[in-house]
């Protein structure tokens, strides 16, 4: 109720905010997320610390996280003018491929002042060209194992980009009109406010800079890493491990799947409701792609030896996993985008005061986040690979389900604000979160 009230006030907002430098906060401080402004202050310094950490980490020999004293790199294996070269090259051929005139173009949803933003919807085709260069580039000789060797100052590289990209969302943000503030990066701290984002859909034009971090050069580059790691340890031991292969194929089948349904990716929290400031500018392009395929990076230090029926086990808990993720969020998605579609027409739903009705059979009649539950399984069978004398391995699984069970508060306290009584008579109606009766 307090949101709608906010959509009200910003709406009316937007007729005189167009011209000035705006200067107004949207919300008040009680809301803060993510610790406030003190954990605001903190992430930025810490979580860019724990990407050099966890790679160096996973090169070393031990790969233990208790090893005292870390086992840091010199200051000059961090940088690397190459790293400068590849990571503006990438972005730059990303971006061009985005503005590529293929594909279909789809409407995102309607937003605070009754407009809708229009996104191209080429990611797959994205992924192909580049997938295609890549081959091309193989085949000329190219020396891909040397990613192992520049990881370090690539994700310095990848974290100074998302900084300088944070700096200018935030400052670029006091020029938009209020309308396309977001409602949770307006405090008027401004730490938080950079931390949160202040606006929600930037654009150069129609070059939308969210949308296209979320899903492009960061997701396809974790991919174009993993590959990496694979030739290196062609390099090294002449023939890929069969461990290496599931990491790299459950990894591409991920990525593949979020640019098959790129349409999807427009009604998730981050499009709909977060701003895009440090959290998701870092998130995006250094975090997912140095952090996410740290199983593969293991691996090249690491060799494991698995057995046929250890992988088809851990073939099988990713596929069951891939599933339940697949299928919850077509389901979902399909019936916002038509509730009379013949594949959720049958669904049994509640009316909400919105006028929106919440599924409450089918997936989502299950737990209240079926797609939750379905990527963590699949997270833990990108782990078991790895074996179990490690637990850096596992970091993205530990990482996920602190992130998923926070991700599901917010949406719940987002849920109950928009819904209300509904809400609660669908909380009611399917008590546990992610895991049956468990969580
Ligand atoms: N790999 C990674 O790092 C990450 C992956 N993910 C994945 O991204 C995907 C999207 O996640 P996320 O955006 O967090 O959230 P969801 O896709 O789960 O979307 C939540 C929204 O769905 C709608 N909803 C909730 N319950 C119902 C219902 N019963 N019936 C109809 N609509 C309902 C509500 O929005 P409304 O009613 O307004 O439509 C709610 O706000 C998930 O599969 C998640 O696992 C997410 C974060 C990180
Ligand atoms: C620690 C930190 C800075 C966290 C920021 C969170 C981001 C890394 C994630 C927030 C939501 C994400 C999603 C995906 C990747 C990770 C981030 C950006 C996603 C693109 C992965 C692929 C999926 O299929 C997806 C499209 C559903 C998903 C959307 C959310």
């Amino acid at each position: 109720y307090l949101t709608n009230a906010l959509h009200a006030k910003c709406s009316s907002l937007s007729q005189t905010g167009k011209m000035k430098p705006n200067k107004h906060k949207l919300t008040h401080s009680a809301e803060r997320e993510f610790g406030g402004a003190l954990g605001a202050t903190c992430i930025p310094v810490f979580l860019p610390l724990t990407v050099l950490y966890l790679l160096s980490v996973c090169r070393s020999p031990a790969a233990s996280v208790l090893q005292w004293p870390p086992p840091l790199p010199p200051t000059a294996h961090l940088w690397d003018p190459l790293a400068v070269v590849l990571i503006v090259g990438w972005i730059t051929l990303q971006s061009f491929l985005y503005l590529l005139p293929i594909g279909k173009v789809s409407e995102g949803l309607v937003l605070r002042d009754g407009s809708r933003l229009k996104y191209p919807i080429n990611g797959f085709h994205a992924l192909s060209i580049t997938a295609v260069l890549l081959i091309v580039c193989l085949w000329l000789g190219m020396p891909h194992g040397y990613l192992f060797e520049l990881i370090l100052p690539l994700a310095v590289c990848a974290i100074g980009v998302s900084y300088l990209l944070s700096m200018y969302l935030y400052i670029r943000s006091f020029w938009a009109p209020q309308h396309a503030l977001s409602l949770g990066g307006n405090t008027g701290n401004p730490l938080y406010d950079f931390f949160m984002g202040r606006e929600l859909n930037p654009r150069i034009g129609d070059f939308d800079l969210k949308y296209f971090c979320e899903l492009r050069p960061g997701l396809i580059g974790w991919v174009v890493i993993n590959l990496g790691m694979l030739m290196k340890e062609v390099e090294l031991r002449g023939s890929p491990s069969l461990a290496m292969l599931l990491v790299n194929g459950f990894q591409l089948l991920y990525v593949t799947d979020a640019l098959w349904n790129e349409e999807a990716v427009l009604t998730t929290m981050d499009i709909v409701h977060d701003g895009f400031g440090f959290m998701l500018a870092f998130g995006d392009l250094a975090w997912v792609p140095f952090t996410y395929g740290l199983q593969a990076m293991f691996l090249v230090v690491h060799p494991q030896s698995l057995s046929t029926l250890g992988a088809a086990g851990i073939i099988l808990l990713n596929g069951i996993g891939y599933y339940i993720f697949r299928k919850s969020n077509s389901q979902k998605n399909q019936f916002r985008r038509d509730p009379t579609h013949k594949s959720v027409a049958h669904l049994e739903t509640i009316a909400t005061a919105t006028g929106k009705r919440l599924l409450v059979s089918g997936w989502w009649g299950f737990v209240r986040h079926p797609n939750y539950l379905g990527d963590l399984l699949m997270a833990l069978a990108w782990s078991l690979p790895c074996g179990m004398s490690h637990i850096l391995p596992y970091f993205y699984v530990i990482y996920f389900t602190i992130l998923l069970i926070h991700r599901e508060a917010r949406d719940e306290k987002h849920c109950r604000a928009k819904y209300g009584l509904a809400w609660d008579t669908y909380c009611r109606r399917v008590p546990y979160r992610i895991i049956p009766y468990i969580y």
